[in-house]
């Protein structure tokens, strides 16, 4: 392996375009070099190119909760990558994989009992679309081939996903590609009459109605599923008002359409609930899971579906495949005894109320802000918050990129899309983290231009 710390220039080979970052401004971050370099990793900190730490805000991508560093979840890779590194999946199971979908099912939502493994979010998703897809048609109901997504939702960047996803500079590119028949329902959010909500929004439970009206346009009898996060993460923390989600599902339970929760930022603990479908009390027909399940140091994703959706597709002759449909990755030995651990860990330290104690402490720390100068909104639910900040006059993302800079000069890696400022910090952080995070946003927003 050749020596990165004492003779690789990154920043200079960042400015040659050998590595095209994902999602990233690649020209503007290559010249900012060891400034976007991120070069260890340990607790709730990063430690960055030039070697001062930062407080990881947003738990790496919302995957890494039990903070950086977990010798626990070191070992177990250890052992794992020197005992079964990789099996194959197709027509071969592996002992973690199996005890793992077993202890999934378990932790999920009652009727929620049959687990597929897939490698990422945009995986799991797109999985799940199929599943949709391949239900219909075996029920002779074919004629269903509608998914149906929301503004400003986001599925990651699978064709499947992509096209049900709803934040328009991820889709504009790629509109002649989308998935066919794909529509979208309203996003419930009304700054007017939300703005500062702590929590779930009072008002708006309303605007699930939307589903209603797609039926009237479509008919039901074309619609397959709607695909929804409960709580909307990447677009900057939107979350249901009080009822919203209940009457997704009893539109869709009227009408026969599948109701997918895509919990890859809110599942496993975020929410203070194993998943958000526990915490607001209404059960999907499939959950979409990721990142927390390994704390995101090896890659895993997946579906929970109900017996009634595993059962329709276990017909036909006993030796057929009956879903034609996987991932080499499927099922990693590796994956699966790392989120074995990291489930371990969530149990013995016990995370889900580390969480819901933290909540009131991050609500407190966001909503703190609120007297500010160009502080647009604020929001939070669980160990999930936004701060919306008004763009500059001509220049939006410029006021949030200067609030990302001076973040970290301030120890604070935050993470920042447009204007908005989105937080999910580790199950593990201290109260005191999250007050010196507030202390420190405010020194930095009350002054910002
Ligand atoms: C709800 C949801 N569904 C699917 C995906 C895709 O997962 P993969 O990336 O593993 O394919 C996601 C991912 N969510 C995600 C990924 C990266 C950044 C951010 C952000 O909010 O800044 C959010 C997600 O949040
Ligand atoms: C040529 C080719 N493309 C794509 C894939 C899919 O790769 P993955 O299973 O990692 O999604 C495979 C898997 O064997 C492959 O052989």
């Amino acid at each position: 392996m050749p020596d990165l710390k004492n003779d690789f220039d990154c920043a200079a080979t960042m400015r040659t375009g050998r590595y095209w970052m994902p999602f990233t401004a690649n020209r503007y971050v290559n010249a900012q070099g060891e400034a976007r370099v991120l070069t260890a990793a340990r607790g709730a900190y990063y430690t960055m190119g030039d070697g001062h730490k930062v407080f990881d805000s947003l738990s790496g991508l919302w995957c890494t909760p039990l903070g950086h560093g977990n010798p626990r979840i070191a070992q177990a890779l250890y052992d794992q990558a020197t005992s079964l590194d990789f099996a194959p999946s197709f027509q071969l199971a592996n002992p973690g994989a199996v005890r793992l979908a077993e202890r999934i099912a378990n932790m999920a939502p009652a009727g929620l009992e049959h687990v597929f493994f897939a490698n990422s979010g945009s995986e799991a998703v797109d999985t799940a679309l199929k599943i949709a897809i391949g239900f219909h048609k075996l029920r002779d109901e074919g004629g269903r081939f509608r998914l149906i997504g929301r503004e400003r939702g986001y599925h990651g960047v699978g064709l499947g996903g992509m096209s049900v996803g709803g934040i328009v500079p991820n889709r504009k590119m790629f509109a002649t590609v989308m998935v066919p028949g794909v529509d979208h329902i309203r996003h419930p959010y009304d700054h007017a009459r939300m703005a500062f909500s702590r929590g779930q929004p009072q008002c708006g439970a309303e605007m699930a109605d939307d589903l209603e009206r797609l039926v009237a346009l479509h008919d039901a009898s074309t619609i397959a599923a709607v695909i929804v996060e409960p709580v909307q993460g990447s677009t900057g923390v939107l979350v249901p008002p009080v009822g919203y989600l209940q009457r997704l599902r009893e539109i869709c339970t009227q009408y026969g359409i599948l109701l997918i929760f895509d919990e890859v930022i809110t599942g496993f603990g975020r929410m203070g609930e194993n998943f958000a479908a526990q915490r607001f009390g209404v059960r999907p027909d499939m959950i979409t899971f990721a990142k927390a399940i390994t704390n995101g140091i090896v890659p895993m994703g997946g579906v929970i579906v109900t017996p009634e959706i595993y059962n329709t597709f276990m017909t036909g002759p006993e030796s057929a495949i009956e879903f034609a449909h996987g991932y080499t990755y499927s099922g990693h030995p590796l994956a699966a005894a790392v989120a074995h651990v990291v489930l371990d860990i969530m149990e013995e330290d016990n995370l889900l109320s580390k969480v819901r104690a933290l909540e009131p402490v991050l609500e407190e720390a966001i909503h703190s802000l609120r007297d500010l100068p160009h502080v647009h909104d604020l929001r939070n639910i669980g160990l999930t918050a936004a701060i919306e900040l008004k763009p500059r006059e001509g220049k939006p993302g410029a006021r949030g990129l200067e609030v990302f800079e001076r973040g970290v000069q301030h120890g604070l890696l935050l993470r920042v899309t447009g204007d908005t400022i989105s937080f999910g910090p580790p199950f593990i952080s201290t109260p005191e983290q999250l007050r010196d995070m507030g202390a420190n946003l405010h020194r930095i927003i009350a002054t910002v231009a």
